[in-house]
């Protein structure tokens, strides 16, 4: 977080009246000189949410060995059920239970055929890179009513993800609808106007992203010096993420500039919205992905349940093909922010595919998986 002490709530019902300008001045503060903020009026309905949120206790009720048949370990994509404390932060447990779910895909996955990895993909895109690996179904739970009220909510956050996206691209003075074709939408408008296209003049297409959301738990914490519900982090699992912070429960912290710790609390009827290692880098940093982190409970607190959607982006798109959607103007608002500056290790060329850097996340917050599925080899690659 830059300067602000606080974090702004945007009204998104603005958008449609004579407040737009308005709007657009507060969200171009809120990403350049805070890089976190709350949305209300945001378009999706109390109903889908609370179908899901009511379910959360208990989702997490469940047996023991209900939640265990659904583990990670059985998804090549990272997809299922971690256990308590089953994940790290910076080397140190976290203290939540989660499950994490994903938009219900299909696997593209093709293994290579021979020994030098030939392109065995279909079409132009190769499939046989370890990181289409990543995308594929989810582990459903059998909980009656589960599946579809998860997938109104997915499907109602990606509207409104694909909807604030417009937005921003608003607030940069880019055209609407220049980042729809990450998305896999194509506006017709766009293409026949030829404005995007790759340098050979080619227009770019890419598949639908998966998208990801967790349902987290996080128990009170006897022991008050041991509280890590989540340690601090950048977001890097997608573009854009919006919390749903469920119930009263507070815990979730925002860094600012200065290093100080500042309180995000619950607001009823919000979502936070913050950005992603990739926004930051695409932006050169003069959008930051700010660090956050997560207080568990305390012993004399009730359970806190969260839901973040991480808006997905194509695998095989290049950290340097998304900066070039966005304008120097835009990349040169960058303002120097204290403490550390991940987007140098995110930028690394090794991993300059957003496909690697994803690979390379899940397998360090999850190397059990990771060793099950990669192997050895590719684990010693992305934790060295
Ligand atoms: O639970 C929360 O409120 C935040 C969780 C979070 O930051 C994350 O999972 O990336
Ligand atoms: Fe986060």
């Amino acid at each position: 977080m830059a300067g602000a002490a606080s974090i702004p709530i945007l009204d998104l019902s603005w958008a449609d009246g004579p407040k737009r300008a308005e709007l657009l001045e507060q969200l171009r503060s809120a990403l350049f000189d805070v890089g976190f903020l709350y949305i209300r009026h945001h378009g999706v309905s109390s109903t889908i949410i609370k179908d899901l949120t009511d379910m959360l206790p208990t989702l997490f009720e469940l047996p023991a060995k209900e939640k265990a048949s659904l583990s990670k370990l059985n998804s090549p994509h990272f997809l299922g059920y971690s256990g308590f404390a089953e994940e790290t932060t910076l080397g140190k447990q976290d203290l939540r239970e989660q499950y994490d779910f994903a938009t219900e895909l299909p696997v593209v996955y093709e293994a290579p055929l021979n020994d030098e990895g030939a392109n065995v993909g279909r079409g132009k895109r190769n499939f046989s890179q370890l990181y289409w690996r990543l995308r594929g179904p989810n582990q459903w739970l059998e909980l009656p009513g589960f599946k579809d009220a998860f997938t109104a909510y997915h499907d109602a956050v990606q509207d409104l993800s694909y909807r604030f996206v417009h937005l921003i691209e608003e607030a940069f003075d880019i055209p609407v609808g220049t980042c729809d074709h990450f998305f896999g939408r194509q506006d017709p408008e766009v293409t026949t106007a030829g404005r995007y296209t790759t340098s050979n003049g080619a227009s770019k297409s890419f598949l639908p992203p998966q998208h990801r959301i967790k349902l987290l738990r996080y128990p009170p914490s006897s022991d008050p010096t041991q509280a890590q519900g989540v340690g601090a982090h950048k977001d890097s699992s997608g573009w854009l993420t919006f919390l749903c912070q469920v119930g009263g429960e507070p815990g979730l912290e925002v860094q600012s500039a200065d290093g100080r710790w500042i309180k995000a609390p619950p607001i009823e009827g919000t979502f936070v919205v913050n950005f992603g290692n990739a926004f930051e880098a695409a932006t050169d940093g003069a959008v930051k992905a700010t660090i956050h982190r997560v207080i568990a409970p305390g012993p004399d607190n009730n359970v806190r349940y969260s839901i973040p959607f991480f808006q997905g982006l194509p695998l095989d798109m290049t950290v340097s093909e998304i900066r070039s959607y966005i304008p120097e103007r835009v990349r040169r608002l960058r303002k120097e922010a204290g403490g550390d500056d991940g987007v140098s290790s995110f930028l690394d060329p090794r991993w300059d595919s957003l496909g690697d850097s994803q690979l390379r996340k899940w397998i360090r917050s999850h190397r059990d998986v990771g060793l099950k599925w990669y192997g050895q080899e590719v684990v010693d690659f992305y934790t060295a």
